[in-house]
């Protein structure tokens, strides 16, 4: 009997535990902005997507201000093949030209974006969609590369749009399309938008959700996750090489955000559910956290 008591005593612990390590973050996160690129596994397995939007609604009710990027690579594809065009790439970078932008637009603003926007919303959010051409939010430019066509870098980030919606309760989910100054669309990648976003909004925190578990020493092995690195360790760890191959532009992003002012940025994995909620309630984490260089 002596040790039922004890046995539930210490699961009912165990229980509140999660919940009771949050509060010290709830607190000092309310008010603040996270910025999280959305895309990968996460949004293709609707399990996960799930979560996902569960845990943007959680962040929003205890008084954070979400803010959603997200891509659309495999709905692009498949669009694209309805319709008959070839997707085509040039290192990693979709081949965008009039035909495909139309396209990819039409996917991403269309129909991804008011997914997502729907599915907040059915889960008890207020999500409001936007691509950067929406209050001007964001401005394009060519990125520049031979024959890339309309693939497009961020010149300009005007949050005023993010900052009234945000305010007032809602959840601005963007997708990463914008016009250059003559009104041409662009198509720009989610995880830059996501970065130059976090960093004019002067963020709290840039999260990126990817399908991997963070910066790993050992790329093949998931034990070797380092989880806590400064801004200028995680240069390093580029220079290094330690960082390789996909890690590079992602890890630089967030790098670059932080230079510009956000607190702090994260590379966590999608594929493990509530990875969002797990990396900013608790202690530890789930993933790789990128201080700013206030914190050194
Ligand atoms: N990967 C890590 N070490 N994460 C620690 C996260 C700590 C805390 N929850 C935060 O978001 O600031």
């Amino acid at each position: 009997m002596a040790n039922d008591t004890e046995y539930i005593r210490q699961a009912e612990a165990n229980r509140v535990e999660i919940l009771s390590e949050a509060l010290p973050y709830i607190q000092q996160f309310a008010g603040r902005t996270v910025v999280v690129k959305y895309g990968g596994a996460a949004m293709k397995d609707s399990t996960l997507k799930d979560k996902v939007i569960r845990d943007i609604v959680f962040l929003s009710c205890v008084g954070l201000r979400p803010i959603l990027v997200h891509g659309g690579g495999p709905e692009i594809n498949s669009w694209l093949g309805k319709l008959g065009i070839e997707a085509q790439f040039k290192n990693g970078l979709r081949v965008t030209d009039a035909a495909t932008m139309d396209v990819v637009e039409m996917v991403l603003v269309g129909r991804v974006n008011k997914e997502i926007v729907s599915l907040i919303n059915q889960a008890g959010g207020m999500a409001v969609g936007l691509c950067g051409k929406d209050g001007n939010l964001i401005t394009a430019r060519p990125q520049g590369d031979e024959g890339i066509g309309f693939v497009g870098e961020v010149s300009s980030v005007n949050i005023k749009i993010l900052d009234t919606l945000s305010k007032n309760g809602y959840i601005p989910v963007v997708s990463s399309v914008a016009a250059d100054d003559n009104g041409q669309a662009y198509n720009i990648n989610a995880d830059t938008v996501a970065g130059e976003i976090a960093a004019a909004l002067g963020a709290e925190k840039l999260i990126l959700l990817t399908d991997t578990r963070g910066i790993l020493t050992d790329y093949k092995d998931p034990s070797t996750l380092i989880p806590k690195v400064d801004i200028r360790e995680a240069r390093q760890l580029i220079s290094d090489g330690v960082v390789s191959g996909g890690m590079i532009p992602k890890v630089t992003c967030c790098v670059r955000s932080l230079a510009q002012g956000v607190k702090a940025s994260h590379i966590i994995d999608g594929r493990i559910p509530h990875a969002l909620l797990l990396e900013i309630f608790t202690d530890v984490g789930i993933g790789t956290m990128i201080l700013g260089s206030q914190f050194k």
